[in-house]
């Protein structure tokens, strides 16, 4: 039986950080979901035909994790076809997989309803601004604006948006350090797994 971890929660949260860890300390298997819809997004031309020919190698651009890239993937996940376009590789990742982490932002509640766990990873807008504008080298007074437009925007979508799956556990991680918030998401596994 394949074990599941699902991950989600608002842009800049910190979900890729511990989805990273939690599949390094398990040996689990890691898809950053984002990444699909970036890569969507960055291809340009009719979005659903670009979901519909995504390739591995689409993931590897260099361009995938600017704040551009991060826009234009909220975008086009707004859009159903798009969505239905990703879900069954998502689905299919989760199944294959004897154990997988996948984190985006409706992977509790669409993609994997019956993950054994599901996180919904938090932190203040001001708080994820400042971690992102650090990581860009970019300017936090527009990290922020660009936060609270992206996080309305998938909140508001009419499909699959952005919330946390009624049985998620919420870690909010504002006054966590990373290593905290690794090893509390560590611990809620632990006790899922005994
Ligand atoms: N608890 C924490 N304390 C301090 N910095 C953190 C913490 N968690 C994550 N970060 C940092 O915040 C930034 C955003 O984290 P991360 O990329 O994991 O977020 P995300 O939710 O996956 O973002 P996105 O939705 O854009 O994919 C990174 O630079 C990361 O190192
Ligand atoms: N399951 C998901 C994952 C992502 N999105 C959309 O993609 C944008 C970029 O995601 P990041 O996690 O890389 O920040 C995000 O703002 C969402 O619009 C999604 O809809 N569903």
């Amino acid at each position: 039986m394949p074990f599941t971890i699902a991950i989600d929660g608002p842009a800049a949260s910190g979900k890729g950080t511990l989805a990273r860890a939690l599949a390094t300390h398990f040996g689990f298997a890691h898809l950053d979901t984002g990444l699909l819809y970036r890569a969507v997004g960055a291809m340009g031309g009719d979005p659903i035909d670009a979901a519909q020919r995504l390739q591995p190698s689409d993931l590897q651009r260099s361009d995938l994790r600017s704040a551009e890239a991060g826009q234009a993937a909220s975008r086009v996940a707004a859009i159903p076809e798009v969505r239905a376009a990703l879900l069954e590789f998502q689905r299919r990742f989760a199944a294959t997989e004897p154990g997988a982490v996948l984190d985006g932002r409706d992977i509790g509640t669409v993609i994997c309803p019956d993950a054994e766990v599901k996180l919904y990873v938090t932190a203040s807008d001001t708080i994820r601004a400042r971690r992102r504008a650090l990581e860009l080298g970019a300017d936090e007074a527009q990290m922020l604006r660009e936060l609270r437009e992206r996080d309305a925007r998938d909140a508001v979508r009419d499909v699959a948006p952005m919330k946390p799956a009624a049985d998620a556990v919420t870690l909010d991680t504002s006054d966590m350090s990373i290593d905290d918030a690794i090893a509390k998401a560590v611990e809620i596994v632990e006790r899922v797994r005994a």
